[in-house]
This record gives C-alpha cells, structure tokens and sequence, in this order.
C-alpha cells in the first residue's frame, strides 16, 4: 500500500527546491480515487493523478514566493493621484476545502515620489498571491502590503470581490453570493474622503 507520510526533512527539501513534488500528489490523487471507491487504474482516471499533479504545479506557482518581486519594474513618472487597474480576474483556491474561490481584485494606489510600477504588475502580483492555498482576507492583506513596501506609496488600497465554490456546490449551497474585502493603507486608512473617491472609482469608473 501507498504511504506518503511527509517528514520535515522533504518538506524543507521541496521549500529549498520552491517547487511542488509531483510524484506525491500523484500518489495522494491516486490514494483518494481508490478511497471513494474509484478504480485508478480505469481508462479514465489512468493520467488522472497525473494531469493533477500539474495542474497544482500550475494553480500553486505562488507558494515559496515573495510577491514584491512582481513589483521589481519601478520608474518615475510626473504623477501624483491615484492609480488603479479594476477588474482584475484571479482564481485562487480555499485552504479550507480546497476548492476554487475566484472573481476580481481592484488594486489602487497613490504614488510616493512619483514611484510607479508597471500596470501590468499589479495583475502579476494579484496572480502570485491568489495561486496558493488561500483565504480572501489574507489574499487581500498580501497585496496591499507588497504594493505599500515595494513602492512606498502613500496610499494603497485593495478590493477583492469573489464567489467562494464551497459556498455554491457544496455546505450551505448558496450559489452566486459574493465576497468583498478590503485592505487599505496609509493615506485611505487615514482619510475617508480620499478612500471614498477610489471607492466610487472603482465601483463606477471615471
Ligand atoms: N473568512 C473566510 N472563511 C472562508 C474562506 N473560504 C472558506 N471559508 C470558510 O471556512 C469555514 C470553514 O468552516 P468549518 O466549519 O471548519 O468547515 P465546514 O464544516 O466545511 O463548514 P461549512 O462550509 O459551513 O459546511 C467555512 O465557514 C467557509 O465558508 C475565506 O476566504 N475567508
Ligand atoms: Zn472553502
């Protein structure tokens, strides 16, 4: 029979490698299949374990990763209000039953000294922080504050917006309720009405 008990010295090995252990996900996939009763050696669920074990290696690429590094493309630029990119898709994956929660984040910040990212990065690092095991509240928390110590900005201001799956298809079963959080720092923790005009902005645009 299958073992994959995991000891301390693997798993600083594989935090050392920053990579996920395909082979024993494909052990574990092939150890839940037979425990619901399932044949894994059918032609269905023959490349099961193994269509898995990538498939993590790919939603959990942001695990043993520093999310300031998406933010490295910093330059200066004659601009001191707000930026925000809205409506970012993300999926990320519930820590507690392991199935999806995804929607949209909306990333806001107020440039210090003219520093700014590239807008593209902001999308990169909502993606590193969402592909891990996650809850909605850290996952926004993690944003803001790789967006505050990366730049410095004044103001930084985060709002994720998700349906959580094991809300719809399972437990309570309450299909198409959504979850909003919000993280803010500096200038909007300080100031209602600066965070109220990126609030409105971002809800309704320019
Ligand atoms: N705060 C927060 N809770 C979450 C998130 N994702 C899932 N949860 C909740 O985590 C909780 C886990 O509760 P438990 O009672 O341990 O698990 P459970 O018996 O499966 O709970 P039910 O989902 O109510 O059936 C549930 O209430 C989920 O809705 C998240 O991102 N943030
Ligand atoms: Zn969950």
């Amino acid at each position: 029979m299958a073992t994959f008990h995991v000891n301390t010295r693997q798993v600083r090995s594989m935090h050392e490698r920053k990579t996920v252990d395909t082979a024993r996900i494909e052990q574990a996939v092939r150890m839940i299949l037979e425990a619901i009763g399932e044949a894994p050696e059918r032609e269905g669920l023959a490349d099961t374990p193994a269509r898995v074990a990538r498939m993590y290696q790919e939603i959990f690429a942001g695990l043993h990763r520093d999310p300031k590094e998406e933010l490295s493309a910093r330059f200066h630029v004659e601009h001191r209000d707000v930026v925000i990119v809205r409506d970012i898709p993300f999926y990320s994956m519930c820590e507690h039953h392991l199935l999806p929660f995804f929607g949209f984040a909306h990333v806001a910040y107020r440039p210090h000294d003219h520093v700014v990212t590239g807008l593209s990065k902001l999308a990169r690092l909502v993606d590193v922080v969402a592909k891990k095991p996650q809850v909605q509240e850290r996952m926004t928390n993690e944003i803001a504050d790789a967006l505050d110590e990366a730049l410095a900005a004044e103001g930084v201001l985060v709002v994720v917006e998700a349906e959580h799956l094991c809300m719809s298809m399972r437990g309570i079963r309450k299909p198409g309720s959504r979850t909003t959080t919000i993280a803010q720092r500096g200038c909007y923790e300080e100031s209602a009405a600066q965070r109220e005009e990126v609030l409105h902005l971002i809800r309704f645009g320019a």
